[in-house]
């Protein structure tokens, strides 16, 4: 029997059923998912007991006691994860990548130099991580000295890029991100764009096809709508095609605005979380951000609070958004090149980050090329 096998087994003895499904090496992803046979729309392909959960509710005594009741529910799992040496998770465990794996995507484990060159959002998200993991790590090392940093780091990522999204009456005192479940199977479903239908009880979690699949096919959950920068900084990878992908403009125009202008945008609630994507050059927050720099404080006015705007307006701001548009693309040159000349880090780390900059690179001039037809 191979792992693969061993774990369905494995899964089935924890009551987890399984229907018309196959795990499998997919390539660049790890293992995925994939039909065993054709499937129709609403087949329900899994079904996972709570009891198979790592959640608030499992997680053994001996470790939840010793720690403080107020810690987050992300390091009592990883807590969990990292003290669990017993055989009777072992089919489950042995499917987790390897700390080598996350080393390729995961920005936590990056040389400082690469974190630097990641783009703002997707930097902002790692600040958050580092304070979140060190926070977890301060209490949980007291408590438990004999797991090593590097230990906690890597069973902190499994909890970080392998939880769904699960609460109960007793769970939601919690954070909203931290009502978190590990369920075995369920955590090979690789991400896109749109996926099976997912819904849970306090009794189990269940996915269901959202259309017919081809046998073979791969099966998707969507992990939520996020643009690339989310998805490199929490899980490690970018998506070729990503419909919710977006370009952060905040640090083109938050420089450029005086005390003045900041302080009208800030009244209104415009200020900041300025984005681009494939349909708009500039999404509404953006285009009234620029119209300050560009339109009378009237025509300002009537677009923000009425969206009336005139065809002399939109094109000053489009005259405008091309010119800090072209500056952008220098700055993506730059930090390309940047990339290139560091020798820190492992290859194919740099080569994410560049791939990343290359897609908003691609971004950037396709709007431009739209802004000037
Ligand atoms: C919940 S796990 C999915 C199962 C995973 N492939 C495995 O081998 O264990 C999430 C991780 O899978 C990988 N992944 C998920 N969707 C992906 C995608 N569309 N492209 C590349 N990697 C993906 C990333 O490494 C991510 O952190």
């Amino acid at each position: 029997m191979n792992t693969h096998d061993d774990l369905l087994h494995w899964a089935l003895a924890k009551g987890v059923q399984s229907n018309g499904i196959l795990l499998q090496a997919i390539c660049g992803r790890g293992v995925g998912i994939v039909a065993a046979r054709p499937l129709e729309a609403g087949e329900v392909l899994l079904t996972v007991p709570a009891e198979a959960f790592r959640t608030l509710h499992t997680v053994p005594k001996h470790i939840s006691r010793k720690l403080p009741r107020d810690i987050s529910l992300h390091a009592l799992l990883a807590t969990w994860l990292a003290l669990d040496n017993r055989s009777d998770f072992a089919p489950w465990n042995t499917m987790f990548p390897t700390l080598p794996d996350f080393e390729a995507g995961t920005p936590l484990l990056w040389p400082e130099e690469l974190q630097d060159l990641l783009p703002k959002p997707a930097k902002d998200i790692l600040r958050k991580q580092q304070f979140k993991f060190q926070r977890d790590w301060d209490i949980v090392s007291k408590t438990f000295p004999d797991i090593s940093r590097e230990k906690y780091l890597y069973s902190w990522l499994l909890v970080n890029s392998r939880s769904f999204y699960y609460t109960t009456p007793r769970m939601e005192k919690l954070p909203h991100d931290d009502r978190l479940a590990l369920m075995p199977l369920a955590d090979l479903f690789n991400h896109a764009d749109s996926g099976i239908e997912t819904s849970f009880s306090r009794q189990s979690y269940t996915f269901t096809t959202d259309r017919a699949y081809r046998e073979g096919e791969e099966i998707h959950v969507s992990y939520g709508g996020h643009s690339n920068d989310f998805l490199l900084a929490e899980y490690g990878f970018v998506l070729a095609e990503n419909q919710f992908d977006a370009v952060y403009l905040d640090e083109l125009i938050l420089p450029r605005l005086n005390k003045e202008q900041e302080d009208a945008l800030k009244d209104k609630a415009f200020l900041g979380n300025y984005t681009l994507d494939r349909e708009t050059p500039g999404c509404f927050r953006t285009q009234v951000a620029l119209r300050i720099f560009c339109c009378t404080r009237k025509e300002w006015e009537r677009f923000t609070d009425a969206e009336v705007d005139s065809e002399r307006s939109q094109r000053r701001v489009n005259v405008l958004l091309v010119q800090l548009l072209g500056r952008f693309v220098g700055e993506i040159h730059q930090t390309l090149g940047e990339i290139e000349k560091l020798n820190v880090g492992l290859e194919c780390q740099r080569k994410l980050l560049a791939q990343r900059w290359k897609q908003i690179e691609t971004m950037v001039t396709q709007t431009l090329k739209r802004l000037s037809n």
